[in-house]
């Protein structure tokens, strides 16, 4: 229940969509807003992004990270936000979700696409923290981002994460 639980809304994003997704989240639970960044940034260029990223996958790469959350055992949930990279996570979110006790936290899924919605990611995350509840992402087509908070609200809701 919101009113119980300490909230963080933890996200990475490549060109901004996932980002509008995590604080539209951030709003609707009063949650503290942390943004994933691998220290070394992603090339700019679309078609050398997508080639690195499915090296990257393919390896299990986790890049390493620019910060660490301050106080992690404080969060009871924590939401995690993804572009769709290759049908699942990108590799920041695989580095972020090894970086951290987990267990016994909430971890609640979104993930921003073009048309894979949440792809495998939701088992993706389950491997990398088995010890969290997971519950099920909500996906957001990364076009429609803008005119997405009345969803996001609404499933807030129905997740009973809506701050009162
Ligand atoms: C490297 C890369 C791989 C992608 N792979 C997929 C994919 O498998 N399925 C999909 O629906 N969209 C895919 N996309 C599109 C992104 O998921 C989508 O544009 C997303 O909203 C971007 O979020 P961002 O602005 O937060 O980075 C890919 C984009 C990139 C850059």
């Amino acid at each position: 229940q919101n009113n119980d639980s300490k909230i963080l809304v933890a996200y990475y994003s490549y060109s901004g969509n996932t980002k509008a997704v995590a604080e539209q989240i951030q709003k609707g639970t009063d949650g503290d807003l942390f943004e994933i960044q691998p220290i070394k940034p992603y090339s700019k260029n679309y078609q050398e992004v997508v080639d690195q990223a499915k090296k990257e996958i393919n390896d299990n790469y986790k890049p390493a990270l620019k910060t660490k959350v301050k106080d992690i055992d404080k969060y009871d949930v924590i939401f995690v936000g993804s572009p769709c990279w290759w049908a699942t996570i990108a590799p920041p979110i695989a580095t972020f979700l090894s970086s951290y006790n987990l267990s016994g936290k909430t971890v609640i899924p979104f993930m921003t696409h073009e048309g894979s919605r949440m792809g495998h990611s939701e088992n993706d995350i389950k491997a990398l923290c088995p010890k969290s509840n997971v519950l099920k992402g909500l996906p957001i087509r990364g076009s429609q981002v803008k005119q997405a908070e009345e969803d996001v609200m609404k499933w807030l809701e129905k997740i009973e994460m809506l701050k009162k």
